[in-house]
């Protein structure tokens, strides 16, 4: 399937980049700790530098993009909770009392909310994007989700929101999400490109009670009936995805083609990366992973994207919570890198033998 874009990503497994990656690998070393002592800060410290093409890297203006959409399976019961959820929350986005701008605010990222698809129209207010393409999705589980226009629409979308906010100054990102039903679109979706059974893609969400969990797995088993196995990433959108899905994943390539820090949330997060990722494999090398969510098949998800998460704090909530809470460790690991002293500058005796 064709897309609006094809995207320009710099690869960062190149010969150039190794050398870079040995230089990095050396300077980590030759701080002031046992070697490796730092553990999974060292990994990241390793990706912010090789993602900026530099011995020190420097992260400004940290934001967390809340994407919101509709999803047309809601109507078949697949949620614990009601479709109006999705715009009664991005009302309360705006007002600042969500659980991600709580979050935000106490690690200091800035919040924008993007009407990716929500069933509603809304006013202007500060810290909101419109970027609607419809005011929903169709039902995956009768016909395909969207168009290939409406899909084309939200990829490009993302990508730009992601340029303008490298323009702005901008080069670490956090993704995440608010749609009612959007648990259904990231299981289908792993299903399909991953392979996953639906059995271990399909999970509680919201908090479907037994009866409500044999629901989704029939409804879901109905939609992945619909089409074969996929390998496109776009087609898979299309059939299944969400607008919110897909805009993150237009975003999450936008932002890898700046050469920006991308911080990967949660279930749905992952599952809009599953889609970049065969679009674009390159688009993995600019991620760092915040946490394995509590919903079922997010390992297998991590798994399918090869992400290692720094958290396991069984949040299974979206909205971008855990990538923002991933922030204070990415610039922490940006911190010792530059800060810390090495065993030369500090006149401390190195490794013995
Ligand atoms: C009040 C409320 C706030 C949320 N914030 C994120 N989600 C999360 O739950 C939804 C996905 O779960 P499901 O597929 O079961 O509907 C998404 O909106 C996701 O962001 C929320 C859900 C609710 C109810
Ligand atoms: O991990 C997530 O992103 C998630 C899990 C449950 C419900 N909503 C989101």
């Amino acid at each position: 399937m064709t897309m609006a874009f094809i995207p320009e990503i710099t690869s960062l497994h190149t010969a150039a980049q190794a050398e870079l990656a040995a230089r990095l690998r050396h300077k980590i070393d030759t701080k002031t700790k046992p070697l490796g002592a730092l553990g999974q800060l060292e990994t990241v410290a390793l990706r912010l530098g090789l993602v900026q093409n530099t011995l020190s890297p420097a992260l400004r203006d940290p934001r967390v993009y809340v994407f919101a959409g509709d999803h047309g399976i809601a109507h078949e019961g697949v949620s614990a909770y009601p479709q109006d959820v999705s715009w009664q929350m991005v009302m309360n986005f705006l007002a600042g009392g969500a659980a991600v701008n709580a979050l935000a605010r106490a690690v200091g990222m800035s919040v924008r909310v993007v009407d990716a698809g929500v069933n509603h129209d809304f006013a202007n207010a500060p810290g909101l994007i419109h970027a609607k393409v419809a005011p929903g999705t169709a039902n995956s589980a009768e016909q395909p989700a969207m168009t290939a226009a409406q899909c084309d629409a939200a990829l490009a979308q993302g990508r730009a929101l992601m340029h303008q906010a490298a323009e702005d100054g901008c080069n670490v990102v956090a993704f995440g999400e608010m749609g009612i039903a959007n648990t259904s679109a990231a299981s289908l979706l792993l299903h399909k490109l991953a392979g996953v059974p639906l059995d271990v893609a399909v999970g509680r969400g919201t908090g479907v009670d037994d009866a409500g969990l044999a629901r989704k797995r029939e409804v879901l088993a109905r939609a992945a009936a619909r089409t074969g196995a996929l390998t496109d990433g776009v087609e898979a959108l299309r059939e299944y995805g969400g607008f919110e899905i897909a805009m993150m994943a237009g975003a999450m390539l936008g932002a890898a083609e700046r050469r920006m820090v991308v911080l990967v949330d949660g279930f749905i997060a992952s599952s809009a990366l599953l889609a970049a990722r065969h679009i674009a494999p390159a688009v993995l090398d600019y991620c760092v992973f915040a946490h394995r969510s509590a919903e079922a098949g997010h390992a297998a998800m991590l798994q399918a994207v090869g992400g290692e998460p720094l958290l396991a704090l069984d949040l299974r909530l979206g909205e971008g919570t855990g990538a923002v809470l991933a922030w204070p460790l990415v610039k922490a690991a940006a911190a010792f890198l530059n800060e810390m002293a090495s065993f030369e500058s500090a006149g401390v005796a190195g490794k013995e033998g």
